[in-house]
């Protein structure tokens, strides 16, 4: 092996060396990321163009995952033991209620989606698997795949965000939904997010974190499936 190739071969490894854990995680699902960005949804949010109805799809199936988000994070924190860890899940519980959830009232007065229409809404097959995931990798698996799975959510809206924000949409209503993920403290609780998983995954071994890049990527797989069960309008009906 030539002197170059023996180079090349070793900045690899330097360059795999000095990853941290959630630069792998990002990796290893960057084209699935890259399909977000790319989907009709979030183009169609960016030029003011995506019907409304689609929106309020979208709407009552987060809404859904929003209030199991919350309660996953309370059933995450009652199994961490790290303390920085529980005290910033728990505050990501509360967060919910108050800023994630809040700020879904004022949009859903917009669009004038009642409570009964929210309670007669049932929940498409897309929204309850991604949340099923979720928790099935904390019940049938440990805290840490549970918060590797948590992890997409934080951080793909914070990417979509900052992407989004610089050309800003001209339509008002789609303009504040993305404000809400390019906001200061929003990519503060991205960063604590990040930086307890990569805690988590220095206390563990390579199989563990092998299982916690897996329910990354499947996350991250159901984020995409989230944009077009809006756009379909899915439900468990065929056709
Ligand atoms: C399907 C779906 N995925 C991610 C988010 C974004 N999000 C939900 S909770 C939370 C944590 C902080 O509020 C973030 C960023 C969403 N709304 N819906």
């Amino acid at each position: 092996m030539g002197i170059f190739a023996v180079g090349l071969f070793a900045s690899y490894f330097m360059e795999e060396f000095n990853m941290t854990f959630t630069d792998q995680l990002h990796e290893q699902a960057a084209t699935l990321w890259q399909q977000s960005f790319d989907h009709p949804f979030i183009q169609q949010i960016s030029a003011g163009t995506l019907p409304k109805a689609v929106f309020r799809f979208y709407l009552l199936q987060d809404r859904y995952y929003l209030s199991e988000f919350g309660k996953l994070h309370e059933q995450v924190a009652s199994q961490v033991t790290n303390p920085k860890g529980r005290t910033f899940l728990l505050e990501g519980a509360q967060g919910l209620k108050d800023g994630e959830i809040a700020v879904r009232k004022g949009f859903f007065e917009t669009l004038q989606i009642s409570k009964q229409e929210i309670a007669q809404t049932p929940v498409a097959p897309t929204a309850y698997n991604y949340v099923n995931h979720m928790y099935a990798e904390l019940y049938r698996g440990t805290p840490g795949r549970a918060i590797a799975g948590l992890l997409p959510c934080y951080w793909l809206y914070n990417e979509i965000g900052k992407r989004l924000i610089a050309a800003g949409s001209p339509d008002a209503l789609y303009q504040q939904w993305i404000e809400t993920y390019d906001s200061d403290g929003y990519t503060d609780s991205v960063q604590k997010m990040i930086a307890l998983t990569n805690e988590t995954a220095a206390r563990t071994d390579a199989d563990e974190r092998t299982a916690m890049a897996a329910s990354f990527v499947r996350s991250s797989a159901y984020e995409l499936a989230f944009w077009q069960m809006a756009m379909d309008r899915q439900s468990w009906q065929a056709g």
